[in-house]
């Protein structure tokens, strides 16, 4: 894509977010090329007569809105702003967590985001992946004094730590008067909310430029439109709740718990809510009969009513071979989605071979394959292939939830 065509869509994506500025607001100013298409689009509200103040997050996004005629404010006089736009560097899908600051206004951009009731954060395509650190470095801000020193106490987490340099080949220094240190990992980051804790206790770091949890919403412009994505908290109203279906040994219990990571939602093991007297026919290699299965079921049903008592998102593992178990399980709970884990008898019996410590043994798998019914096109599966390594079946879910993963309004 040529920089005129990426151009085009960071407009967009900022031409969305800016429409969510209402009358009397406060807003946060983000930094970079994408945020400043949302200054120049503020400003043409503001010329329509939208009245607003701006509290920018670098010297830079100041000039600019000063320049567009956008009334600028400060701290001093606003503990609280209502909206902030900026960009990112990268979004990670499903949990919306970022990484920011390649434009170098990091530790700005997150005191403003910290004090917004909201952060909407504007994107072209490119910026939204799996994983954080697929295309981006961490920038980390740090204090000028023991540069050096800092930078190897950050070579614990990363592949690489480059000092942030200028064109001219100085050192890059931030609006705080600091210094920036680009973090390369060696490939995408599993956990980014435990680096960003364990970066910010380095002596001599100001502020890492990982953003977690406080993305909301996220507009992304790619070619076929502008897509909102709002984070899961966005939506308490009807949060989704995935049941994660299957025979034993499609790694309900793996790709589950992988899901729960990424997306920050509840899970239950449906597994545990077993009868002790199942779970000892089960360890016995005695198949279940529908009676065994239902005080189980009403349990699974139970925790997913739990869920939406409380309005909250989540997901649970249950086999749910039969139709009939299912309805039991979803009833007329709208907020439920199969999530249909599906593989042949090898690729099953490969994955029960592995496995240790579980009271399923390998001889049932037979008979759960004989009681499966696939769910129909009426339950409206998500239906995902489990050959690939778990990250794989996990982001196809999470690309098959697409709206509900990311939970549009
Ligand atoms: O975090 C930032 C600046 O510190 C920017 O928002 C981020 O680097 C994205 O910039 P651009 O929109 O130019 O790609």
């Amino acid at each position: 894509m040529n920089d005129a065509d990426r151009n085009a869509l960071k407009r967009e994506a900022a031409e969305a977010a800016v429409e969510l500025v209402e009358d009397g607001m406060i807003v946060g100013l983000g930094t970079g090329s994408t945020a400043a298409f949302a200054v120049e689009a503020l400003a043409r509200r503001h010329r329509q007569g939208l009245r607003f103040v701006g509290i920018p997050t670098s010297e830079r996004t100041a000039a600019q809105a000063k320049a567009a005629g956008i009334p600028l404010s400060s701290f001093a006089e606003h503990r609280q702003i209502d909206l902030t736009i900026d960009g990112a560097d990268e979004v990670e899908r499903g949990t919306l967590n970022l990484i920011k600051g390649l434009g170098g206004a990091l530790l700005r951009e997150k005191i403003v985001a910290n004090a917004s009731r909201r952060l909407a954060i504007v994107v072209d395509g490119v910026k939204l992946v799996d994983r954080l650190g697929t295309h981006a470095p961490v920038p980390v801000e740090v204090v000028a004094f023991g540069l050096e020193v800092t930078q190897a106490a950050l070579k614990v987490f990363a592949a690489e730590v480059r000092p942030r340099l200028t064109p001219a080949g100085d050192l890059f220094v931030t609006d705080g008067g600091n210094r920036i240190l680009d973090c390369h990992f060696a490939g995408p980051m599993a956990d980014p909310a435990r680096l960003e804790d364990r970066i910010r206790r380095v002596v001599g770091v100001v502020e890492s430029g990982l953003f977690i949890g406080r993305a909301d919403p996220v507009f992304v412009a790619d070619g076929q439109g502008v897509h909102r994505l709002d984070s899961a908290r966005a939506h308490r109203g009807r949060p989704p709740i995935l049941v994660v279906m299957g025979v034993s040994g499609a790694g309900k219990s793996t790709v589950a718990k992988e899901l729960a990571a990424r997306l920050g939602w509840s899970f239950e093991e449906g597994d545990a809510l077993h009868p002790e007297a199942n779970v000892a026919k089960m360890h016995g290699g005695i198949p279940l009969t529908d009676a065994d299965r239902q005080p189980w079921l009403e349990s699974v049903a139970a925790w997913i009513d739990g869920q939406r008592a409380k309005k909250q998102p989540g997901i649970i593992t249950c086999s749910a071979l039969k139709r009939a178990y299912r309805r039991i399980v979803i009833g007329d709970r709208p907020e439920v989605r199969l999530v249909y884990l599906r593989g042949s008898r090898d690729v099953m019996a490969e994955h029960l071979a592995k496995r240790s410590g579980h009271f399923m043994p390998a001889s049932l798998l037979q008979s759960q394959i004989d009681t499966l019914e696939e769910p129909g096109p009426d339950e409206d599966p998500l239906v995902v292939d489990v050959g690939p390594p778990v990250d794989q079946v996990a982001h196809e879910v999470i690309r098959q939830l697409g709206a509900s993963a990311t939970l549009p309004s």
